[in-house]
């Protein structure tokens, strides 16, 4: 099995008016290529700040974070954003699709960024477009999408570069259950048909339930690790029931 991400010990603490605040104690985690995996935990456990250590947006105190061979807290940071580019892609919760770029358009981007010759970036668009059902929507702006539609695009997009790992910060976050549905479908799709890898933080228990494994973080250390289940409602019920533990336990 092919280790796209390997993180271990990590330790993170914010310091704010010269008190210091531990937020991850020692977080450990591995994914392999083609696994869908979901971050739960309360409020303030430290989902957001393990994303964006992973991603090298923030520093760790301590720690090792590993994507495929990569070394993201101890390369430069002139190359951090080059490194980024090419083996990330990113799924926010606002979608942060840019409004004055076409739906085709917004799909280009991350392949410019990675210097794509023209015509790999065109073939490939009209490949994740007729993949996602959006072709329909290309000469679209995300002004005229429903929260779904820009998901999708969203998604879309993060696949564009063919990234080892795709890091998505509560993806159905604001939706309604029908465009979540549909962002789960795109994931799942996005997993078994194009073999991407996705690391999802979610407070979305539905969401989660369709992940292979589940990373439960409590007070920044992972407490449990709850693997799909042959019966989607057993895993959804492991699920909702650790939820039920951490938060009375706040
Ligand atoms: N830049 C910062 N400076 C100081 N404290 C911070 C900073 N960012 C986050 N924190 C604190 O660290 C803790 C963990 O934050 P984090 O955003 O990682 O949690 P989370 O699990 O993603 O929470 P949520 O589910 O609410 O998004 C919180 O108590 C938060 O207030």
């Amino acid at each position: 099995m092919e280790k796209i991400l390997s993180v271990s010990g990590l330790q993170k603490s914010y310091v704010t008016k010269g008190n210091t605040y531990p937020v991850l104690k020692g977080v450990s985690m591995e994914m392999n290529r083609g696994e869908f995996v979901a971050v739960m935990g309360p409020s303030g456990s430290g989902k957001t700040t393990l994303l964006n250590i992973v991603s090298g947006f923030l520093s760790a105190d301590s720690g090792n974070v590993k994507v495929g061979s990569v070394d993201m807290l101890h390369t430069d940071k002139e190359k951090q954003a080059e490194i980024r580019s090419s083996i990330l892609g990113f799924i926010f919760q606002d979608f942060m699709l840019i409004d004055g770029l076409t739906v085709q358009e917004n799909i280009f981007l991350p392949q410019i960024i990675a210097k794509k010759p023209v015509a790999d970036m065109e073939g490939k668009t009209r490949g994740l477009l007729c993949a996602f059902g959006i072709e329909d929507i290309s000469g679209k702006y995300p002004g005229e999408l429903s929260g779904g539609q820009k998901q999708r695009v969203a998604i879309a997009r993060a696949l564009s570069n063919e990234p080892l790992l795709i890091l998505a910060d509560e993806p159905t976050g604001n939706l309604d259950s029908k465009s979540s549905n549909a962002v789960i479908e795109a994931f799942l799709f996005a997993k078994e048909q194009l073999g991407a890898t996705v690391l999802m933080v979610t407070h979305d228990a539905i969401a989660a339930s369709h992940a292979d494994r589940v990373i439960a973080l409590s007070d920044g250390m992972v407490v449990r690790e709850l693997v799909r289940q042959k019966e989607q409602r057993q895993f959804m019920n492991d699920i909702l029931e650790f939820l039920k533990i951490v938060e009375v336990g706040q």
